[in-house]
């Protein structure tokens, strides 16, 4: 019999009158977040118009910001600016139900698998390891057939057809930033979907991050590289992503209307280590925080290796060994996340001594 769940942190935190963080979420000096006086030192990740008129040109800031940065926002995307707004209601207006309602589609371990689906706030965590100052709720949105509908929740009961449209448009965007991808590796435009064959996953993952009294000795979201392909996120208007750049952690300035995108450990594979997947976290603050991720992976069975045709091309060895995506998520939640969440350990192992 799986235990009772604990309450999640936001439980605690409404309820709990806390005046300092506890012992299970502080992180270690070395990983606290360290802002400047004004709040943060925001910074503007590339930008890439999605409607630029010269393909070449956009193609061309595709590769400058995969390489220089492993993130970039995009912007006239073609997603409906009003789709956007409504899905980012529907999720405030989840986590604004009661406890019992969340708790309704509350994420359990099944068999002895850690929770991965449904609303939480370890998900991949075990117990016993330290929390971030977060919770969840996690859904798997493609493909279809593999929606558990029984996790997602009934309010508000806009809740579904707004979910179902938004997964839509995010796959669709996903889809061409994939071909821009591709041809920014100098591969035809169908490259990576074909690669994929059409049997992408995709997972969304809303974080709650609530208000914290002692925002500098916690984090939010420790720092991580997404197993996946591709991510897109929408952030609401309270800073907290940090992106790791030239072994800095700089500050993310939220845009309304905007995506943020990056690169996963998938298209590091893929691309022979061109383009990397960047390290990321989320520092915390008094204000409360939500973030929507769609995580765009390939299928379970899908072989990801580096792509031989670049390989060639460059004359290089490859740098990975090729893995089945079912077996690196086990090493990367098992190996590293489970532990404690840090850094791209679950990528080194797949690594090929050059020598
Ligand atoms: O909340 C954020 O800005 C970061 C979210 C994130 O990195 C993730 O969900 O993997
Ligand atoms: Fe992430």
């Amino acid at each position: 019999m799986p235990s009772e769940p604990r309450v999640t942190l936001q439980e605690l935190v409404e309820n709990g009158h806390l005046d300092t963080v506890p012992e299970d979420f502080l992180v270690a000096e070395k990983d606290r977040v360290k802002l400047t006086e004004d709040g943060a030192a925001k910074v503007e990740l590339p930008v890439i118009d999605m409607a630029g008129v010269e393909h070449g040109v956009v193609v061309e800031q595709i590769r400058r910001a995969c390489e220089q940065w492993g993130f970039f926002q995009v912007k006239n995307h073609g997603v409906d600016l009003q789709l956007m707004s409504r899905t980012q209601q529907v999720f405030r207006e989840f986590f604004e139900l009661p406890y019992e309602d969340r708790n309704k589609i509350r994420a359990v371990a099944e068999h002895d698998a850690l929770p991965d689906e449904g609303y939480g706030d370890r998900f991949g965590v075990k117990e016993s390891n330290s929390a971030n100052w977060s919770d969840r709720l996690r859904l798997y949105t493609f493909p279809v057939s593999g929606r558990r509908y029984e996790l997602w929740p009934q309010h508000p009961p806009s809740f579904r057809d707004t979910v179902e449209d938004y997964c839509e448009e995010a796959d669709k965007l996903t889809s061409r930033i994939s071909e821009l991808i591709s041809e920014s590796l100098g591969l035809e435009p169908e490259f990576l979907n074909d690669y994929f064959a059409g049997r992408s996953q995709q997972v969304l993952q809303v974080n709650y991050y609530p208000p914290c009294p002692q925002p500098d000795v916690t984090m939010g979201l420790r720092k991580h590289s997404d197993n996946n392909s591709i991510t897109l996120l929408l952030q609401d208007a309270t800073v907290g992503l940090q992106v790791k750049k030239d072994d800095q952690w700089v500050t993310v300035k939220p845009v309304e209307g905007w995506f943020v995108v990056n690169v996963g450990d998938q298209i590091e594979i893929l691309s022979n280590g061109r383009y990397r997947s960047v390290e990321h976290r989320a520092f915390v603050s008094a204000k409360p925080r939500m973030s929507i991720a769609t995580f765009s992976a390939p299928a379970d069975d899908t072989v990801v290796g580096p792509i031989p045709e670049l390989l060639r091309r460059a004359e290089e060895r490859p740098r990975f060994r090729a893995i089945k995506f079912s077996k690196f998520k086990k090493s990367f939640y098992y190996a590293g996340w489970a532990k404690a969440p840090s850094g791209k350990d679950h990528l080194g192992h797949l690594l090929i001594d050059q020598d």
